[in-house]
């Protein structure tokens, strides 16, 4: 890394220093640096180059690159979180700077809570006074791009639209071998981006940088966006679900939420932004904002097709380390969360088989469920549901033969239960959908029964 020597805390100012995008090889390089430091290039492959694309769809290609190469700045930014922000070879407007100092400040805030840091008024973009110019309709062809990430929720909306017959290419970010066998299960088209951070971003970290969790999903979104501009398609369809939009309550704190770019603050502005500010025919949004974490459970268990593939369990997905050896630790709050909730839905048989054996059997788990019942401890940091599905799925479970005798059921019913109102433990009001949504007004009045049952 030359003689620049990373000092966190002297740093002054992070810069965007440029972005570009090669058309004949699909490689789109977003380039960073802190002060003079060297620079710091994260890339994104595109396959399936070269790409032809008219003046229009490379003007909006070029705008979504640029949105892009914001967004992704923020695993970089984290790095030192200086009181300065400088964007070099473009400029935005101050829409296009309130996004972001949302972006950088909510999605940062479990990063912010744990590091004992306070980004609120730190993060400021630097905008123009002039609003950029309204984005063109492009004409993009009727095509969704649908973001897979190897668990239950994309495969829910991926089955959904095959069924409502809409045209989609399953598309995945990254090199995870368990993304690429449920996406070749579909038996649908699909399209794997390549993404490499900059690999200084380790030394980085090894040098004593302030480290934490990025809203990923919002990078994830603004990358597929880009792909779906150079493709020339109108769609880009995620799985975030309504309990997304809730956070972990900390006492002294306030709400901190992991999730906040699977959130709906996040969603409504991005997608907003896209058709104000890329192309105004370019569609962003989750079809599954509508459900709650059980309600996609419920969906879910409604097809066995991917039993065998899917995992919901994020230690699947480390860049770095070693992957675990199977598809789900069993230890982890996503284990624990998606268990439960499936398990109202579910025959007992099939979920023990596709976990591999019956988590809440086993008290050694009492605190981690406990955490998910929010019963003397807060939600998990992680993409988990609020604190009422994981109480109304126990108490469902606490009145169904196969399951009561379970040793964390029980305890449930016997300890817990006891002390909550009955009417909050029922399941049905948590099952009902959500109209604060962004699908397209067609598509919904097809997929609303589907999802109501
Ligand atoms: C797989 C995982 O859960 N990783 C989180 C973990 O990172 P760790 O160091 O254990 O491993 P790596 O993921 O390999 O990351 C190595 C370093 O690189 C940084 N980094 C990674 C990706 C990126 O886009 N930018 C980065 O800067 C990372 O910070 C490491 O230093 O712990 C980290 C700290 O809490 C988390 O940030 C890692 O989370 C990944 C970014 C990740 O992809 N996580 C998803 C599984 C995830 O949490 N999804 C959320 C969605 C949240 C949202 O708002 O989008 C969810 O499903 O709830
Ligand atoms: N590597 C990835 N590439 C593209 N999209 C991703 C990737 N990882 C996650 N996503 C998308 O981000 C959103 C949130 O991910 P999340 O992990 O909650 O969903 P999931 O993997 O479909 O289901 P589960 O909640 O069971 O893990 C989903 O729309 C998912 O498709």
């Amino acid at each position: 890394m030359s003689d620049w020597v990373f000092e966190r805390d002297a740093i002054r100012a992070f810069r965007f220093v440029r972005c570009g995008f090669d058309p004949a090889t699909g490689v789109a390089r977003l380039v960073y640096a802190f002060d003079d430091g060297p620079e710091l290039v994260e890339t994104v492959t595109l396959p399936g180059a070269p790409f032809a694309l008219d003046d229009a769809r490379a003007a909006a290609a070029e705008r979504a690159l640029q949105l892009l190469h914001l967004i992704a700045g923020v695993s970089y930014y984290k790095a030192a979180v200086p009181a300065e922000i400088r964007i070099e070879g473009y400029a935005i407007d101050a829409d296009t700077a309130t996004l972001l100092d949302a972006v950088y400040l909510n999605g940062l805030g479990e990063f912010a809570y744990r590091n004992g840091l306070d980004l609120r008024g730190r993060i400021r973009f630097p905008h123009l006074d002039d609003a950029a110019a309204p984005a063109p309709v492009l004409g993009l062809r009727e095509h969704a791009l649908v973001a897979i990430g190897g668990g239950k929720d994309s495969l829910v909306s991926i089955e959904a639209l095959r069924a409502e017959g809409v045209a989609q290419t399953v598309t995945w970010i990254g090199g995870s071998q368990l993304i690429a066998a449920c996406a070749a299960h579909t038996g649908l088209p699909t399209f794997n981006i390549g993404r490499q951070l900059a690999p200084q971003l380790f030394d980085l970290n090894r040098q004593g940088a302030w480290n934490g969790h990025i809203p990923v999903t919002a990078v994830n979104s603004a990358i597929i966006a880009f792909a779906a501009v150079v493709l020339g398609v109108d769609q880009v369809v995620f799985s975030n679900e309504r309990s997304a939009s809730y956070g972990s309550i900390i006492p002294g704190t306030g709400e901190v939420n992991h999730q906040w770019s699977k959130g709906w603050a996040f969603e409504s502005a991005f997608g907003a932004h896209l058709q104000s500010h890329v192309a105004a025919d370019l569609q962003y949004y989750s079809l599954l904002r509508p459900l709650s974490e059980l309600a996609v459970a419920r969906q879910f268990a409604k097809t066995d097709r991917y039993d065998a593939h899917f995992s919901s369990c994020n230690r699947n997905f480390h860049i770095l380390g070693e992957r675990p050896t199977s598809r789900w630790c069993g230890v982890c709050p996503k284990c624990h969360f998606v268990f439960l909730a499936l398990a109202p839905f579910v025959p007992k048989l099939r979920l023990v088989g596709i976990v591999g054996r019956n988590l809440l059997d086993d008290p050694a788990q009492t605190a981690g469920f406990d955490a998910l019942l929010e019963y003397q401890d807060h939600k998990p940091f992680e993409c988990v549901g609020e604190g009422r599905e994981s109480r109304a799925a126990m108490a469902a479970l606490a009145q169904r033969p196969e399951w009561r005798e379970d040793a964390l059921v029980a305890r449930f019913a016997r300890e817990i239960a006891p002390q909550l109102h009955a009417d909050g433990l029922r399941i049905e009001p948590l099952l009902v959908l959500d109209e604060e949504q962004r699908i397209p007004a067609a598509l919904w009045e097809r997929l609303r029964d589907r999802f109501a049952a």
